[in-house]
């Protein structure tokens, strides 16, 4: 393990069920998965140091050099002619030693997403994963070790908001890339704005997806369902602000609720299986309240929304919910404005475009946007006007790694994926040189 500092005991990390980041052989839910000791000052220092002193060595290589062990991306400066034959030249440099901050719903995407690019550009990571899902990033740290990269590179620290505190305190460090929740990247804004540390903040999401009726219906079903459900509905761009021109309504409902009701929810691990169990009680219960909230408010359930106990013993501790389609939601809903990050899909109706654009970009996130239309040009139009980081055509949630992804309002700044990455991890010197003689004023 590079690096890795990951000590056994007090904290207790009950299994979840995401096939992402499932050991395969472990099919309980609601059991310790394993314990681990959140890490203080000394080894978030002792990490920021060892990270650091692999970092002079790495930042030296050239790109060449590094691409034996991870596939870097083309860094280039520019070449700007200046009068008389002198000219300018820009060097992409790296930052130094960054700090990556994970989720839990995405542990090991989030990882390689923030640190390959950081690796690339010439930078050292520490990284701190989750305290739901501390293993999948020591696994990252093992695969790099195996590729080569140079011990103390990558840094594995384990805890939770002290841990993450110390991180974005440290002196030595450049640049924290956050995945999480809005007020904890506040948080973490505000500590990196006191040491003028760079940040990237990948937020949170209250995502619409506008479904026209000139839409392939069955496509927008399929694409209702992906931008809901997927991973549970543990997902940050998850389209839940479902809108749906009027009069086709009565057919995508009723399309919706019988693909839902549909849904295979149990051990993910098995081939048919669609859904696995939330992360944790607290989630679930926090989830179910949602759904109590809406009815409350004038929602109605049109299935789902309840918890599931699967008829196999081994899933009985697990933290299952039917997946939920509530109609009759206004805007002004808590189930409608507030992010869910579970199985429960809104849906809303409306008439005009101008009007749903409008009901659309009233919010503070902007993580993503979708839309279902044929028309080539409506779909390009209410692309360019919703206020959102991407918005999906006829389709929801692809999101490969060559493709930038990150949020516009409070769902955060900085881009992860694709090309743009590399500003995120770089940072430009000029050059200056003259061809002639000092031409000075003094
Ligand atoms: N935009 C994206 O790419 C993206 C991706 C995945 C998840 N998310 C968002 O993440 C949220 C769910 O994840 P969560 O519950 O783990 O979020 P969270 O904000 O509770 O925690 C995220 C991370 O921050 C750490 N942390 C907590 N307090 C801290 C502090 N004061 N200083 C430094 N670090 C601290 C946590 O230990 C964890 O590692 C959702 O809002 C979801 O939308 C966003
Ligand atoms: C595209 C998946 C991004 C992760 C969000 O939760």
């Amino acid at each position: 393990m590079i690096g890795c500092t990951t000590w056994l005991h007090p904290y207790v990390f009950y299994l979840g069920a995401q096939p992402a980041c499932k050991p395969a052989n472990l099919v309980c839910v609601g059991r310790i998965l394993c314990q681990m000791v959140p890490c203080g000052a000394e080894e978030v220092d002792e990490a920021i140091k060892s990270a650091h002193a692999a970092y002079l060595q790495w930042r030296k290589m050239a790109g060449m050099e590094r691409a034996r062990v991870i596939c870097v991306l083309f860094i280039k400066g520019q070449h700007i002619q200046l009068p008389g034959g002198s000219f300018a030249y820009t060097r992409r440099e790296p930052l130094g030693v960054c700090v990556g901050i994970g989720a839990w719903n995405y542990p090991f995407q989030i990882a390689s997403w923030k640190s390959a690019p950081a690796l690339a550009c010439g930078n050292a990571m520490v990284f701190k994963p989750s305290p739901m899902t501390p293993v999948t990033a020591v696994i990252l740290a093992e695969i790099y070790k195996e590729a080569g990269v140079p011990d103390g590179l990558f840094c594995v620290v384990q805890g939770g908001a002290d841990t993450g505190t110390l991180l974005c305190q440290h002196p030595k460090v450049a640049k924290v890339s956050f995945t999480g929740s809005v007020p904890t990247g506040k948080k973490v804004m505000e500590m990196s704005a006191k040491g003028v540390k760079q940040v990237t903040l990948e937020l949170g999401g209250k995502s619409p997806l506008l479904i026209f009726k000139d839409c392939e219906l069955e496509n927008a079903v399929k694409g209702a369902l992906m931008a809901n459900f997927l991973t549970q509905g543990e997902v940050c761009c998850n389209g839940t602000r479902v809108y749906v021109q009027r009069e086709i309504m009565p057919q995508f409902l009723e399309k919706v609720v019988k693909r839902t009701k549909a849904i295979p929810v149990g051990d993910p691990l098995l081939d048919g299986t669609r859904m696995g169990a939330l992360i944790s009680k607290p989630h679930l219960e926090k989830v179910l309240g949602f759904v109590s909230q809406a009815k409350k408010e004038g929602a109605k359930v049109l299935c789902g929304g309840e918890p599931i106990v699967p008829s196999d013993p081994n899933l009985k501790g697990g933290y299952f919910m039917a997946p939920c389609v509530l109609d009759n939601c206004r805007d002004d809903m808590t189930c409608v404005k507030e992010e869910i990050f579970g199985p429960v899909m809104s849906v809303l109706p409306f008439d005009t475009e101008e009007e749903v654009i409008g009901r659309a970009n009233n919010t503070t996130f902007g993580l993503a946007s979708g839309v279902f239309t044929r028309d080539i040009s409506r779909a390009h139009r209410v692309a360019e006007n919703l206020e959102a980081g991407t918005c999906f055509i006829n389709n929801y949630n692809i999101s490969p790694v060559e493709v930038p992804f990150g949020g516009y309002k409070m769902s955060g700044f900085g881009r992860e994926n694709g090309q743009v990455t590399i500003e995120y991890y770089s940072q430009l010197k000029t050059v200056v040189v003259e061809m002639g003689d000092v031409d000075s004023l003094f």
